[in-house]
């Protein structure tokens, strides 16, 4: 009989829970350890009732539907589900150094180097997920983990869908991010496509080297700034640096 692997039904008395790594909207994230195998993860607790008040069920849904099926060195893996009366758990993989804005704001920026390393990383993740035609949508530090050997870790897959996607993004969060065809008025309606993540890969690659994201402004200047591609990047970065964000930017 070929070795199938046996789909495992998880419970929470599995676990022991450890320390809250931290809390977000919806739920929390702990620390924990499966008791039969010692295996650490990151326990995410979601509260059903706060998911139906936020009319967000979709979009937990759609990220677990899509995390569980991704499997690449710098995408935070989903490894299974449950659930109990009031809350959903996700079990995902434990990230040793924690989240990436972090790092960055006691950097205050990266150096060169670093930065090419994080963006490749970043890259490569991207171009795996459009291969699998998925549309992250939502890259910034505040989504990115760093791994025990200093490797990213792209997670929160709330916002990806899968491409081409005309569908309309509620806007929350920040808009820093979001490329000309996701927040300006008259293209809104056009669908749009993986290219959306090329567009934040560049505001990502500018804010690791210059330490702030391009069109930090007020919500309604960012809009027009980001329409108008209205960027200017300092003189410490490299000419080569300066090319590749315009250049990702503008694709
Ligand atoms: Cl519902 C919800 C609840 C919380 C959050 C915010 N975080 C999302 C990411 N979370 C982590 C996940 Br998922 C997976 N692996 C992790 N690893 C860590 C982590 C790991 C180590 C540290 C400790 N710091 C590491 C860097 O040096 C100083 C000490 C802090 C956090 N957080 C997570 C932690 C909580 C988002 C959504």
């Amino acid at each position: 009989l070929i070795k199938q692997p046996v789909p495992k039904i998880f419970h929470l008395g599995m676990f022991e829970i450890g320390r809250p790594l931290g809390k977000g909207k919806f739920g929390r994230v702990y620390l924990a350890r499966e008791r039969e195998t010692g295996f650490v993860c990151a326990l995410k607790v979601l509260h059903k009732d706060e998911i139906q008040q936020g009319k967000i069920e979709k979009q937990v849904a759609r990220e677990i539907e899509i995390q569980s099926n991704l499997r690449h060195p710098n995408i935070l893996r989903l490894y299974g589900h449950f659930h109990d009366r009031k809350r959903i758990f996700l079990i995902l993989e434990y990230a040793g150094k924690g989240e990436l804005y972090k790092h960055l704001q006691k950097a205050d920026r990266f150096p060169g180097w670093k930065a090419a390393q994080y963006i490749a990383q970043m890259a490569s993740a991207l171009r795996y997920l459009h291969h699998k035609h998925v549309i992250h949508r939502d890259i910034k530090p505040e989504d990115i983990l760093v791994g025990l050997h200093g490797e990213l870790k792209m997670s929160d897959f709330g916002w990806s869908v899968h491409a081409p996607s005309g569908r309309r993004l509620t806007k929350c969060g920040t808009l820093d991010y979001l490329p000309p065809e996701m927040v300006d008025p008259k293209r809104c309606e056009k669908p749009y496509d993986e290219k959306v993540d090329l567009w934040s890969l560049g505001v990502l690659m500018y804010e690791f080297l210059v330490g702030q994201a391009p069109f930090e402004d007020t919500p309604v200047m960012t809009q027009r700034r980001i329409a108008k591609g209205d960027m200017t990047i300092p003189s410490f970065v490299s000419s080569e640096a300066k090319d590749l964000i315009r250049k990702v930017s503008s694709s």
